[in-house]
């Protein structure tokens, strides 16, 4: 039987970092980008407008009217969108801000002797630039994971930007107007790609926009490059770039589920990664022969074939359980599925993932729309160090100090020895200072 996603044998497993190397990735990754991508970051810096109006023509084959959306458009989608897209949007938005909420950390206090206190409180960045896909899909739901974390983080000043769509004259997608105007957002710009991230992180003079504090949002490989480019400039959220879904599962569990849920995330790019990781032979070829159906059949079968054919998806085959869990955690995935007899067993297992999605009922587009959770979340690796979009992505904690005479005078030979000892006697002083006869 020919394999539609390629088969990896990893019943032996060998040390980390040999595994690692063997993981299937995409041919083309960030840093093939970066060349291009800073040809397009530096246009931008330099001719501001000019630039965005041409990269706009090259790649979203439209010359927008005005790059700045009027907000009588931004307004006007929303008196225009289907009602039922609107009642899921306020559903997606109503679940995804009670999530965001609950990841505001409470502030804390600790006095570590009578009267001497640190508190750390946290405090939102004041402006936010929040990028939004839309190249081969539109994402009204990237509107809502970006605008509704940097609100709950209680970020004052929020731009969006997204492409110019040539169907909708050089206006972003309609939906996401509306999402934007649901969501009480108007300042939009029409804007994609490496563009747009350099456009959001150095402001455009002419079209009136400010530079911003922070750069979110997830987009394809050209996007991710520019976030990695202008980090230096502006704090970036993860790499959210094309999609990954790694799925964990046993004999026990359904093949049909475990290929949908694939080809669900293959349909996003021909860089999507689906992988699956199993111990048993038989769920393998049984799900191998449901996505060849079910890709065959998508409306984006091209694209899905492309995906998943592609080096960066495959079947990988490893001993136990034990070994798929060393297999997930070495390639870190954005989304990790366990359909497994015992989930927890295995969750207790994994360290590096973007997002868990446990059990049969718990797929990853679920988490796409409406579970509460976030969707943009770190690929290519960098779940390992990296968390996903939150409401703590726009915050800074921020120490807060408070000691009174007594406090002070309980370290004031440890400071002053320290000064000394660093010879910045000055520093010493300044504690002297305090206990002088006439204080
Ligand atoms: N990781 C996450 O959290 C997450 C979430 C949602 C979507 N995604 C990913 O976002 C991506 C969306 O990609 P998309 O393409 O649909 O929309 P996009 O908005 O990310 O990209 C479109 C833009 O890419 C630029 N571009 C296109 N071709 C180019 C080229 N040859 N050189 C330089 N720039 C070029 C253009 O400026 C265009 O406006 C997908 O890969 C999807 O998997 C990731
Ligand atoms: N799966 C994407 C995150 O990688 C998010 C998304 C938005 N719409 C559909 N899916
Ligand atoms: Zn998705």
């Amino acid at each position: 039987m020919e394999h539609v996603l390629r088969r990896l044998d990893l019943t032996s497993l060998p040390d980390d970092r040999t595994l690692r190397a063997l993981l299937p990735r995409p041919a083309v990754d960030v840093e093939a980008a970066l060349p291009a991508v800073a040809e397009l970051v530096r246009d931008v810096r330099e001719r501001g407008e000019a630039a965005l109006v041409e990269q706009a023509e090259r790649f979203d084959r439209v010359r927008p009217a005005a790059v700045r959306v009027p907000v009588a458009e931004i307004r006007g989608a929303l008196v225009s969108l289907a009602p039922e897209v609107r009642d899921a949007l306020e559903t997606a938005i109503a679940r995804v801000r009670v999530g965001s909420a609950a990841q505001v950390p409470p502030p804390s206090r600790v006095e570590l002797a009578p009267g001497a206190v640190v508190e750390l409180r946290w405090q939102p960045v004041d402006r936010v630039g929040l990028y939004v896909p839309g190249g081969k899909a539109v994402y009204p739901s990237s509107v809502v994971m970006n605008v509704v974390a940097a609100q709950a983080a209680g970020v004052a000043s929020i731009a969006v930007a997204s492409p110019a769509q040539a169907e909708h004259g050089g206006l972003p997608h309609p939906t996401i107007l509306a999402a934007c105007a649901l969501l009480g957002i108007d300042e939009v710009y029409a804007m994609g790609g490496a563009g747009a991230i350099a456009a959001l992180a150095h402001g455009v003079a002419g079209i009136g926009l400010d530079a911003v504090d922070v750069v979110t949002g997830p987009g394809n490989v050209f996007v991710a490059a520019a976030k990695r480019l202008v980090s230096g400039v502006v704090r970036v959220d993860s790499e959210a770039g094309p999609t990954e879904i790694l799925v964990i599962a046993d004999a026990s569990a359904d093949a049909e589920l475990v290929a949908a849920d694939l080809v669900s995330q293959a349909e996003h790019d021909e860089l999507a990664s689906a992988v699956l990781v199993t111990d048993d032979a038989g769920l393998a070829d049984r799900v191998d022969a449901a996505v060849a159906r079910r890709a065959a059949e998508t409306p984006a079968a091209e694209r899905v074939r492309a995906a998943l054919t592609g080096e960066q998806s495959a079947i990988v085959l490893v001993a136990d359980l034990a070994a798929a869990a060393r297999v997930s955690d070495a390639y870190a995935p954005e989304h990790l599925e366990l359909l497994t007899a015992d989930d927890d067993a295995l969750l207790a297992r994994i360290h590096h993932a973007g997002a868990i999605f446990v059990g049969p009922h718990a797929p990853v587009s679920l988490g796409d729309y409406a579970a509460g959770s976030n969707h943009v979340l770190p690929t290519g690796g960098q779940a390992r160090r990296v968390a996903g979009l939150g409401a703590a992505t726009f915050l800074r904690p921020q120490q807060v100090v408070r000691y009174d005479r007594e406090a002070l005078a309980e370290v004031r030979a440890a400071v002053t020895a320290l000064a000394a000892a660093e010879g910045l006697p000055a520093h010493g002083e300044a504690i002297e200072a305090r206990f002088e006869e006439a204080r």
